[in-house]
């Protein structure tokens, strides 16, 4: 076909100077421009692309040809008597009666009539009408209405590309088949010496390896993995998903009445369903302090179950781990020292799943221990944590979270979605959370976290956050994130 098409093209300038305009050949596009491109390539042939652009009536224009314009229609509604504008809209339908009034109005062919409309012309030209039959008969639209029928979607423009052609250097009828091999034969034979070669293409990108490649969670997980160490931190140890309602709750000072405990929100464990392995003096003091408060807190003054703080649940965050390694912070040999922790690991919560939402995420979490920090330490040091990731300019907004005081979210600004979008949640560790672990007095931690999820589909453009989980959807997605470079 292809070579068919070119053999056509070459005849036809063979007799002519050039061609214009190749739509005038009579071929199928897409035939012409693979013909035309490998004739380029030969230099057997100078090609010029041009594309243009005409307008072509709409489904809209089409029923304008046939019924006339809608304020003609309108007009012409009118010339039994006076309607109202109801009425109008029940004969006329209520889209072309609202466009037939308002343009009707504005070439005052119609006047107001108490409270509805009547003719203020007895004949009018629908020069609308005559204008798009003229366009379907192939006469251009007179340039001083084109636009105005455009905006009024009566007329929609196609563009059509073309090419104009003539004799190259090497122009010849007969397209001689270019070798794309050396071969023994033609070293033997000395063709190789008169032999036309087909040029590399130094430009066609080669066949992607079937190799493997890692999932686009791994790979944000690693960056983030790479800054905390870059930044001084150590990794937490995440590995077990089932965690007591102690150490996901009660240590973090969270109400045993607090709604996110319940099983709408909490995934429980039937079997086993609780633990009782706690260090005791610790849970008296935690107790203690949720009852009746301590440490210049007055506690929630409110019943707290033993039962309650045994269950157990999968873990809904990974701030559980970090008050069971602050509590091992204040107790280990030697006493506290200063110390940044982080993990990022698997967290569930029971949640109704759609696009942004799952029942199980990974948390990205930091945790700060030293003597005297401050809100100031916690927003500085976001500024600088985030800004390794490339993201710049956060605002701070006031939050809750029971085991933080002041809790701040993170907000950054996606010019994308022009809109300032949640990145992280963040506060101080509350003193009802660190002193009953034993902390000294002095010592403040300050925490945040975010969603691994978040900047994994913002950076590989993944709108769905079920496409990160599952088997086979994923593959192609993975395979295509290879080629995303950091
Ligand atoms: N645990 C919080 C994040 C956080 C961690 C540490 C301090 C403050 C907030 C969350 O689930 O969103």
């Amino acid at each position: 076909m292809t070579s068919q098409v070119a053999q056509t093209i070459l005849d036809f300038l063979d007799q002519n100077a050039s061609i214009p305009d190749t739509r005038t050949l009579g071929l199928d596009a897409a035939a012409v421009r693979a013909a035309l491109t490998s004739l380029v390539d030969k230099q057997m042939v100078l090609m010029e692309s041009h594309a243009q652009e005409e307008a072509v009536l709409s489904a809209e224009g089409e029923e304008v040809t046939e019924k006339g314009s809608p304020e003609w229609r309108l007009w012409q509604v009118l010339a039994t008597g006076p309607q109202t504008a109801k009425q109008l809209q029940s004969t006329l339908g209520p889209d072309t009666a609202k466009v037939g009034q308002l343009n009707a109005f504005k070439k005052k062919w119609i006047k107001k009539d108490g409270d509805g409309f009547a003719q203020a012309l007895s004949d009018v030209p629908d020069q609308v009408r005559s204008d798009l039959q003229a366009l379907k008969n192939g006469q251009p639209l007179p340039s001083t209405v084109a636009s105005e029928y455009r905006k009024r979607k009566l007329t929609a423009i196609k563009r059509t590309a073309y090419q104009s052609v003539s004799k190259g250097p090497k122009f010849s009828t007969k397209i001689a088949k270019l070798e794309t091999d050396l071969t023994a034969e033609m070293l033997q034979s000395g063709a190789w010496k008169t032999a036309e070669f087909k040029p590399f293409n130094f430009d066609a990108e080669g066949m992607p390896p079937a190799a493997g490649a890692l999932h686009p969670l791994l790979k944000v997980r690693e960056e983030f993995r790479n800054i905390f160490f870059e930044m001084g931190f150590s990794e937490m140890p995440t590995n077990q998903f089932v965690e007591s309602c102690f150490w996901n709750f009660d240590a973090l000072f969270v109400p045993q009445q607090h709604p996110a405990r319940e099983l709408q929100d909490t995934f429980y464990v039937k079997d086993p369903a609780s633990t009782d392995d706690f260090p005791e003096d610790y849970l008296a003091k935690v107790r203690k302090v949720h009852e009746s408060g301590g440490y210049g807190s007055i506690g929630y003054r409110s019943p707290w179950k033993q039962s309650d703080t045994e269950r157990l649940v999968l873990r809904t965050h990974t701030t559980a781990i970090s008050a069971n390694m602050l509590y091992k912070l204040a107790n280990q040999p030697g006493g506290f020292k200063p110390t940044k922790l982080f993990s990022i690991d698997r967290v569930f919560r029971n949640e109704a799943v759609d696009a942004t939402h799952l029942a199980e995420f990974h948390q990205v979490e930091g945790v700060v221990a030293d003597y005297n920090l401050t809100l100031g330490d916690l927003i500085g040091f976001m500024d600088v944590f985030f800004a390794k990731m490339g993201v710049k300019n956060l605002r701070f907004k006031p939050a809750f979270n029971p085991y933080t005081e002041p809790s701040l979210e993170i907000f950054s600004y996606h010019a994308g979605l022009g809109k300032w979008v949640e990145i992280g949640n963040s506060g101080m560790f509350r003193p009802e959370m660190l002193e009953p672990m034993g902390l000294p007095k002095d010592v403040r931690a300050l925490g945040w976290g975010l969603s691994l999820e978040r900047p994994t589909m913002i950076k590989y453009g993944i709108s769905n956050i079920r496409d990160l989980v599952g088997h086979k959807v994923p593959i192609e997605m993975v395979e295509k994130s290879a080629a995303v470079r950091f």
